[in-house]
């Protein structure tokens, strides 16, 4: 794929960095975002008086000042160096830069892709249950994924149908995404997500190879 191709929303940053500093990287990264994601639920439960809270928002804006010291603008994008490795660390499901993205862990299987992650009190809906909207994300992004391998390019989401058969309580949750049949640049892709109740939601997608990403013989 070459620039000229790309679409001008398409943020893609090149930099001259090792598979082992990138590695080095991502573990000084990741246990931020678990502990802002963690802030974020130990807030919503929090039941301290009002100077303790006037004190953790004095901590929480020196954390920010520190680091907005040094920042990107916009968004993070496409990382990429020239070893072929990419890594898009904002990304709104699996971003591991995101706090807001859910802890979604992929876990490898042979049919095609399988996410576990425990649901707290930040992703809550309905009382006690994960917002549709999540659920809408986590089986967006895992048949997506699995188009993505299949497919080996960034496939889009064209159309996603989604079937809410019974609540899902927050708690573990395993959502399970695989390619039923596909065309040159099309996928049909169906995800279950289930919890100790069973199947609580399920989907059909059609996932796109963009045009702008085909290599010129797949268009
Ligand atoms: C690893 C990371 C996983 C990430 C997963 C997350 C997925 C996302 O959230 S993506 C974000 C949400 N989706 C979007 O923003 C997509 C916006 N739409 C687009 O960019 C384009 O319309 C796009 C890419 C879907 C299709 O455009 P284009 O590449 O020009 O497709 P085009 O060549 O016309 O059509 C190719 C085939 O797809 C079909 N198709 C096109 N659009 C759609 C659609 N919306 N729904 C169903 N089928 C479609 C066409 O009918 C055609 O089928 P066939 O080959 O049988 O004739």
């Amino acid at each position: 794929m070459s620039n000229e191709q790309r679409p001008v929303w398409h943020k893609r940053v090149t930099e001259a960095i090792s598979a082992d500093e990138l590695a080095e990287r991502e573990a000084l990264w990741v246990p931020l975002t678990e502990e802002v994601r963690e802030l974020v639920s130990t807030a919503i439960l929090s039941e301290v008086d009002e100077h303790a809270v006037a004190l953790a928002r004095q901590h929480i804006r020196a954390a920010q000042e520190i680091l907005g010291t040094k920042v990107d603008t916009g968004s993070f994008g496409m990382h990429v160096n020239d070893e072929g490795l990419a890594w898009n660390w904002g990304n709104a499901a699996t971003g591991q830069k995101n706090a807001v993205a859910p802890p979604l862990c992929q876990v490898p299987i042979a049919d095609g892709v399988r996410y576990e992650a425990d649901f707290g009190a930040g992703y809550e809906g309905p009382p006690g249950c994960l917002h549709g909207g999540w659920i809408a994300l986590i089986l967006d992004h895992a048949s997506g994924r699995a188009a993505h391998l299949e497919g080996n390019g960034p496939t889009f989401t064209g159309t996603l149908t989604i079937r809410y058969l019974q609540p899902t309580r927050l708690g573990p949750a395993v959502a399970h995404a695989w390619v039923e049949t596909r065309t040159a640049n099309k996928f049909v892709v169906r995800c279950t997500l289930s919890t100790e109740d069973g199947v609580t939601a399920e989907s059909e997608g059609v996932f796109v190879l963009a045009r702008w990403a085909r290599k010129p013989q797949e268009d």
